[in-house]
């Protein structure tokens, strides 16, 4: 096993003429931020669509803990211990806060369905810490005041906390935020910061991250890939990455020479 917690290897995506996403490597620590940054059509979202399995590479091998995933199915993604948000947040609208995190946590149930039946007392148990470990998540993200609010009537910004904690239901090693703070308010930007930041301290959760807040990716983050048509143009610290000329470059659309002061 390589020791780090996931790692993409060369991976490649083709859709028709327009290579998406080429020949891209990186490696991400366990407990890490790892952040992905660059300009609109980077293939950033392409990359988050390999590792969550929606899109097959077309050349290349992602791995997770050092076994190889590249060719598991979607639906067993979860089961491996990955999650994700989503740029449009996805949670199920006519049903309370409780009950989406409920539906997250589910993917672990070890119970069989005549176990179940009979409702057995290993079933009870089972239920028992399934909603003991939502409700952990409820006091962790503070939504409590929403725990019964269907989700379609919440402001866009719980909403957006719900998702994250039904991403955390399933008990993800690996948690994928797609733009975490897209559509959020200064204030909301910050306390997304704050759950980043509780997630990966307190539960030990590692993150890859897409997001354009460059404040939020700074505060947060512990390394950064940036991109810009389907390639890496550098990797490395947050500030280093900000400053890189071809980062530059690529965010302005000319020389980074032109306008930054020596
Ligand atoms: N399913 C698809 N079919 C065809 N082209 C696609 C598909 N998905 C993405 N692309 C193209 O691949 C390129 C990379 O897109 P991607 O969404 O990964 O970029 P991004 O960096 O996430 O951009 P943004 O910041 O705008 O979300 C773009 O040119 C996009 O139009």
């Amino acid at each position: 096993m390589s020791g780090h917690l996931f790692e993409a290897k060369g991976i490649s995506v083709q859709f028709g003429g327009l290579r998406a996403v080429d020949d891209v490597s990186f490696t991400v620590a366990k407990g890490e931020v790892f952040t992905i940054i660059g300009p609109n059509g980077a293939g950033k979202t392409t990359v988050f669509n390999i590792i969550s399995r929606i899109y097959d590479a077309t050349t290349g091998t992602i791995l997770l803990e050092g076994q190889d995933i590249t060719q598991v199915a979607p639906h067993r993604v979860a089961s491996l211990g990955i999650a994700r948000t989503f740029q449009n947040i996805e949670l199920f609208e006519h049903a309370t806060v409780l009950q989406n995190l409920l539906i997250g946590a589910h993917i672990h149930r070890t119970t069989n369905p005549l176990t179940e039946a009979l409702f057995l007392p290993s079933v009870r148990r089972a239920e028992v810490a399934l909603r003991e470990h939502v409700e952990r998540i409820i006091d962790l993200l503070d939504l409590a005041v929403h725990r019964d609010s269907m989700v379609a009537g919440l402001p866009y910004g719980a909403r957006k906390v719900v998702e994250l904690g039904r991403a955390l239901a399933t008990k993800p090693k690996l948690l994928l935020l797609d733009e975490p703070s897209s559509g959020l308010n200064v204030e909301e930007t910050e306390d997304m910061a704050f759950w980043i930041e509780d997630i990966t301290k307190d539960l030990g959760i590692t993150v890859i991250m897409v997001e354009h807040d460059m404040t939020l990716v700074s505060r947060v983050s512990d390394r950064v890939l940036a991109m810009n048509q389907g390639r890496v143009l550098a990797l490395g610290k947050p500030d280093e990455v900000q400053r890189h000329p071809a980062v530059i470059e690529a965010y302005i659309g000319r020389p980074a020479l032109e306008v930054v002061p020596t």
